[in-house]
């Protein structure tokens, strides 16, 4: 689904170049939960923005269905940390802005976004305003938003980073559920190592800038994931310490 071969991303800044990151070689599959940890300024939102074809690489190639990304991409949808919803319309209408911007047809885009309220729990709060609604819900409404135009591959830059440790949970779960209704290729930024284990079928840890991929593990959990039996379990355990382990060398452990 996505493809990157020797990405390589150099900031041009008044002071020097920054060199983000470093001869990145990714295969992403179809359907895969793919999530990304590395400690701060490792280039991790540098490389969710060439994905998205918001960044442009300064060397390399990336592809997402076969077909070079030059440009932002209208099969991928984004999740940012911070939920930036439009404060003056209601959830559903900030919903329902990605199909005005996209110009999608008025009496489907409508139907998606019920579809995508009652899937994510949103059902009861359409008509609030974001000052309405809680941290998580915001998320839940970006989330929406983020999936209305049905993109093949969903990327989320720490979408959840602001919340409670219980909201986090919560949002894990039902961003796990999301995914195994859905089908969708998910590609994952985060800074918490049991998000990044919990929720994907693969975690890629990178090393201190430039960024680029130290270790990658496969992460054999069962496909239906209870959270509590999930974090007990031995596979859970065993993967989480290697990669604090490759977290705690680069002092990124959290
Ligand atoms: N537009 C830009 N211009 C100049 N430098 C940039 C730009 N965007 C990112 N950088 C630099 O590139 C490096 C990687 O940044 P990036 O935000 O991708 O890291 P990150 O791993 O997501 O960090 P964090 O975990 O702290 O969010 C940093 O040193 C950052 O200062």
């Amino acid at each position: 689904m996505v493809e990157l071969r020797g990405v390589d991303v150099t900031f041009a800044t008044r002071a020097r170049p920054v060199h983000a990151l470093s001869g990145i070689e990714l295969s992403i599959a179809p359907g895969e939960f793919l999530s990304i940890a590395g400690p701060s300024g490792c280039g991790k939102s540098t490389l969710l923005r060439v994905v998205a074809g918001l960044t442009a690489p300064s060397a390399g190639a990336v592809t997402l269905r076969g077909t070079p990304v030059r440009g932002p991409r209208r099969d991928v949808g984004f999740v940012f940390q911070r939920a930036a919803l439009l404060e003056w319309r209601t959830a559903r209408g900030n919903i329902l802005f990605q199909a005005e911007m996209r110009g999608l047809p008025k009496a489907w885009a409508r139907r998606r976004a019920d579809e995508l309220i009652e899937m994510t729990g949103l059902t009861g709060f359409e008509n609030a305003m974001p000052y309405e609604l809680s941290g998580g819900m915001q998320q839940r409404v970006s989330l929406c938003r983020a999936l209305l135009h049905e993109p093949d591959v969903l990327l989320m830059d720490e979408p959840f980073g602001a919340l409670d440790a219980l909201t986090r949970e919560q949002m894990n779960r039902e961003l796990r559920r999301v995914w195994e209704a859905t089908g969708m290729t998910v590609v994952l930024v985060t800074h918490s190592v049991a998000e990044a284990v919990y929720l994907a079928s693969r975690s890629v840890v990178m090393g201190p800038r430039p960024g680029r991929v130290v270790e990658e593990f496969a992460i054999d959990l069962p496909a239906r994931r209870d959270y509590a039996r999930t974090l007990e379990s031995a596979e859970f355990q065993r993967v989480t310490g290697r990669i604090r382990e490759l977290l705690g060398a680069s002092g990124a452990a959290d």
